[in-house]
């Protein structure tokens, strides 16, 4: 299990990601482009529409009310406007533009809202999917990593990141980018001498934000890991509640989850110091923007340009500059917001992207064949496997490492069972049974030999396929929240009531089953956990029954249960595995008896392999094991000194 302090193969490829926002506009913002377009346009029109009255105030105050100069607009022809007399009509003009410029900046401020919105959610809804269905595809053995927590956090937190930045930041960057733009020459063309030194404040900004980015980076980095190990750890600490219960470590997880949200408190912290600075520093450049623009007009209206200025200044002008210069203020102090959404998607799009480059190494072929109908005759060939400890290794080097000696869990594993046969494994816990029966279902893949289904090696037909033929009643029980008639239906979701009903009857299950208060569709809660060990079993062999496969691995399917339902699950176990090729995992001998062959695995490797009377006669360890089983102790102790 991976502590939070450890490199995690997120890390490896997270680290890898180049350009991720272009990445994700390119693989998802591009197919909604014309929202995106759409809603660019629409705010092009509001904020433009939005710098008029200042302006039309401006050509007021000097035709209407000061009588300095005709009444004019940037860009609009004189011929367009009213004469310079009568008033009046200039006043009338400028109360209706006005009005009009309001409600057009309204009417399209909503568009642009509506365009911008689903743009952001049409795209983040693909990337919520897609991300979860690439994380399913992934191999076990990242999730034997238990990277729940941190994939969870991609799925929540990072997807919310995302769905911030392209709501918020796009929206008041194109704003922002819009105002700086238009009113920067509105002012050019009014005075540009006077704009300058409003526009002085502009580099310094640049330069702040510049600052600001690149030192604020690695910190949201850091906090975004933070934040998945106190998930991981929120995670496991709630999975494993019961055991937290049972051993009295309440204080124990209290103090680990302390710590990983002490991290991220940290984390998070180091961020805000740099913002304490960055905020009030725009604030202030902003603020003191505003201050010299009005120094420096105040004194050019009532006395003349004052130092190397030249020229005139009219009140219109000093009026539209003053609350031009006000405009300004607001996107700018939004920048730091901006900047702070900005840092963090692209924070979490790293995040979003490395899971998604993580590579899937089990997978179908190109020219994978689907294996049905299957017959059931299955082939182990030599067949060496070792769980690697660092799987992923580097993903510059598509060579698999050789398999180290202390790795290797399986070795040289051969045997074959023709269809229709039950094979028993049996041998001491941690030899490797349970890895036997995984490889089969391709969950992991061989690193040396074969393995062959019908004469195919299953690397060669598609997994749909192959799990398909596969049956699996494993040693915990798994359900989904839901009832349990969805429990037996899962996975075969077409089946009726009555199929339902008859695979509940073959598990011994259909008794149990209508004594509930509500039958069928009782709901067995979040794991199945209002339901016993034995119920949950028998719902899960009738899930099997329905999905009626060619092959059955039945992995201590009756352990931990009474007499009675052991009793019961053997029967429909023994009903389930007829005419399908079985192969059955299990610490009791008695229930592998009858089996066709019975395989003793010992430290990865098949000691022995035959019927019962066979292993009996040879007189080897499933002989002592048996012997020990049905009473003989004496033997096994004298077997047990002779191997030590
Ligand atoms: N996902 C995994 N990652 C790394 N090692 C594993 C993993 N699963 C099992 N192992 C190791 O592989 C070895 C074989 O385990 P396996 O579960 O196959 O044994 P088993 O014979 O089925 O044992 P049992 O009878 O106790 O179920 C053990 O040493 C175990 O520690």
């Amino acid at each position: 299990m991976s502590t939070p302090e450890e490199e995690s193969v997120f890390d490896t490829y997270r680290d890898r990601v180049e350009r991720p926002l272009y990445r994700l506009f390119s693989e998802y913002g591009v197919p909604e482009w014309k929202y995106f377009a759409g809603g660019m346009a629409a705010n092009v029109v509001a904020r433009a529409a939005s710098l008029l009255p200042p302006l039309l105030l401006g050509a007021a105050i000097d035709s209407v009310f000061t009588g300095d100069s005709a009444f004019s607009l940037p860009v609009v022809p004189a011929s367009w406007l009213p004469a310079t007399a009568p008033d009046a009509a200039q006043f009338q003009f400028a109360a209706v533009a006005i009005v009009v410029a309001f409600f057009v900046t309204a009417v399209f401020t909503w568009l642009y809202g509506v365009a911008a919105n689903l743009f952001a959610h049409r795209v983040m809804h693909a990337v919520r999917t897609d991300s979860f269905e690439k994380m399913q595809r992934l191999d076990m053995t990242f999730f034997d990593d238990k990277q729940t927590g941190e994939v969870m956090s991609v799925l929540n937190n990072d997807a919310s990141n995302l769905e911030v930045f392209l709501d918020n930041a796009l929206q008041n960057t194109a704003r922002l980018a819009v105002m700086v733009v238009g009113i920067a020459g509105i002012m050019l063309w009014m005075n540009w001498q006077l704009a300058i030194v409003t526009l002085a404040a502009i580099p310094l900004i640049v330069v702040l934000t510049l600052w600001f980015m690149r030192t604020v980076e690695p910190r949201y980095v850091a906090q975004r890991q933070s934040i998945g190990d106190l998930n991981t750890r929120l995670e496991n600490a709630l999975s494993g509640v019961e055991l937290v219960k049972t051993s009295n470590t309440e204080s124990y997880e209290t103090g680990r989850v302390r710590d990983a949200s002490y991290s991220f408190f940290r984390d998070t912290m180091s961020v805000l110091k740099l913002n304490y600075l960055y905020r009030p520093g725009m604030e202030l450049l902003a603020g003191l923007s505003f201050a010299v623009t009005f120094v420096v007009g105040g004194i050019w209206l009532f006395q003349g340009p004052p130092l190397f200025f030249s020229g005139t200044l009219s009140t219109g002008e000093f009026v539209t500059f003053i609350l031009l210069t006000q405009r300004f203020v607001t996107p700018l102090a939004e920048v730091s917001n901006i900047v702070d959404q900005y840092e963090n998607a692209k924070a979490s799009s790293e995040r979003v992207f490395g899971l998604r480059d993580i590579p899937v190494r089990i997978q179908d072929d190109a020219d994978a064949t689907d294996i049905s109908p299957v017959e059931g005759r299955v082939e182990y060939d030599d067949v060496t496997f070792g769980y690697e400890s660092d799987p992923y290794g580097d993903p510059d080097d598509d060579t698999p490492d050789p398999l180290a000696d202390e790795d290797v869990i399986l070795d040289g594993v051969s045997f074959d069972a023709d269809p229709g046969e039950t094979t028993a494994l049996v041998g001491p816990t941690g030899a490797g049974k349970s890895t036997i029966l995984k490889l089969l279902l391709r969950l992991y893949d061989v690193d040396g030999g074969e393995i062959r289904v019908d004469g195919h090696d299953i690397r060669d037909v598609t997994l749909e396929s192959l799990r398909g033929a596969i049956g699996y009643v494993g040693q915990d029980t798994f359900l989904f929240d839901g009832t349990i008639a969805e429990n037996i239906k899962y996975g075969e979701f077409d089946a009726d009531r009555e199929d339902v009903v008859e695979a509940a009857k073959a598990a011994e299950a259909h008794q149990f089953i209508t004594e509930m208060p509500n039958g069928y569709d009782t709901r067995v809660g979040e794991r199945g956990v209002k339901l016993s060990g034995g119920q949950r079993q028998r719902v899960s062999i009738a899930r099997t029954v329905l999905q009626d496969p060619e092959i059955l691995i039945l992995d201590e399917a009756t352990s931990a249960v009474d007499t009675e339902t052991e009793f019961l699950i053997q029967r429909s176990l023994d009903r389930l595995s007829e005419d399908r090729t079985t192969f059955s995992i299990a610490h009791r001998l008695s229930t592998v008896k009858n089996a066709d062959q019975i395989l003793v695995v010992e430290a990865g490797e098949v000691a022995e392999r035959g019927t019962h009377q066979e292993l009996l006669d040879a007189d080897g360890v499933y002989a002592a094991l048996w012997n020990a089983q049905t009473g003989d102790r004496d033997r096994l102790k004298q077997e047990l000194d002779i191997e030590t």
